[in-house]
């Protein structure tokens, strides 16, 4: 029997599906799973994609779900797991659009809907505006063609699967999304056959560096309200995890790199993220889930703060 391996039908989501049949070889198949009127109805939002592969899963009509892993919640469904992630993609953020945020033009329109990146950007460069884009890649960066904004951030590793990392003019030291740059694979915790072929295309760098940063997210209590990165590296038998906690206006953040033992990315993942919450990422993380305007303007100038945190660290 074939692996039959479960994905969206955007151009990324195909690219990443047939990135894992063609490290799986012969014995995969893809299966494209379409919305259905039903499940759909069932399903919020935010987490829609995700959950309509996990719900053909349970359903056994796939074996593997391939997910981008920055797209998957925190907690999983009863029966489901995470079974492994090939070598990770570039992390980081690319700026499209401008050579650097420095070269930006006064007053620029940034585009993203990522709360995380308009932190980060109006962190550094507090002048600009952030525009909500939306829409698959190939549309936000025609929009950025068109001239809707100023400049785009995007995941580097989405604009290199889909042949388009020509786009990317920069990239950026911003904290990447916990699990950016990653694919992984989620099946059914009783599937040894699953298991064992995303074990045996599992990168162990990859999937330590996400354990980590997942844990970073489960022990803050992020959700997608909340502006938060984190990235794991490996280096030799250590691991260091950088994270970022902000408000989505830029006026006040965290950021801390914890290193640790690569044996443990769980603990380390913990020790990080108690040490970003007892230098105020706390306070962040409840004022930021209590703002609601999706371009970070909500709050007043007089919330803007100076940055926190024990390295005293910049973005
Ligand atoms: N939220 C959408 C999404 N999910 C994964 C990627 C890119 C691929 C990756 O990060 O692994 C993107 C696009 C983007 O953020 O620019």
């Amino acid at each position: 029997m074939p692996i039959r391996l479960g994905t969206r039908g955007s151009a990324l989501a195909l690219a990443q599906a047939r990135h894992v049949a063609s490290l799986l070889g012969d014995e995969a198949e893809i299966v494209e799973i379409t919305t259905t009127g039903d499940r759909q109805r069932a399903l919020v939002d935010k987490e829609k994609w995700v959950k309509e592969l996990e719900l053909a899963l349970l359903a056994g009509e796939i074996d593997l779900a391939v997910h981008s892993a920055k797209d998957v919640p925190g907690e999983l469904p009863d029966g489901l797991t995470l079974l492994g992630a090939p070598a990770r993609a570039d992390a980081r953020d690319a700026l499209c659009g401008a050579p650097s945020l420095e070269a930006l033009p006064e007053g620029a329109l940034v585009g993203t809907s990522s709360l995380r990146r308009a932190a980060q950007v109006l962190a550094a460069r507090e002048d600009v505006s952030v525009v909500e884009i939306r829409g698959n890649v190939d549309t936000r960066l025609r929009k950025l063609a068109d001239g809707e904004c100023h400049a785009l951030l995007l995941a580097a590793a989405g604009l290199e699967r889909l042949g388009r990392a020509d786009a990317a003019d920069a990239l950026l030291d911003f904290v990447p999304a916990p699990g950016q740059g990653v694919i992984t694979l989620e099946g059914r915790a009783d599937d040894e056959a699953a298991a064992a072929a995303a074990r045996a295309i599992t990168d162990a760098a990859a999937w330590t560096a996400l354990q980590c940063e997942r844990t970073v997210v489960t022990e803050l209590g992020a959700t997608c309200h909340t502006p938060v990165g984190a990235h794991a590296v490996l280096d030799g038998d250590a691991l260091t995890v950088d994270v970022f906690v902000g408000l989505p206006d830029g006026g006040a953040w965290v950021r801390d790199a914890v290193r640790g033992s690569v044996s443990d990315p769980q603990e380390l993942g913990r020790v990080a993220a108690a040490r970003v919450l007892a230098a105020g990422g706390g306070d962040l993380l409840s004022i930021a889930e209590g703002m609601t305007a999706p371009n970070g303007r909500s709050t007043s100038p007089e919330q803007r703060g100076s940055a926190v945190g024990p390295d005293g660290g910049g973005v």
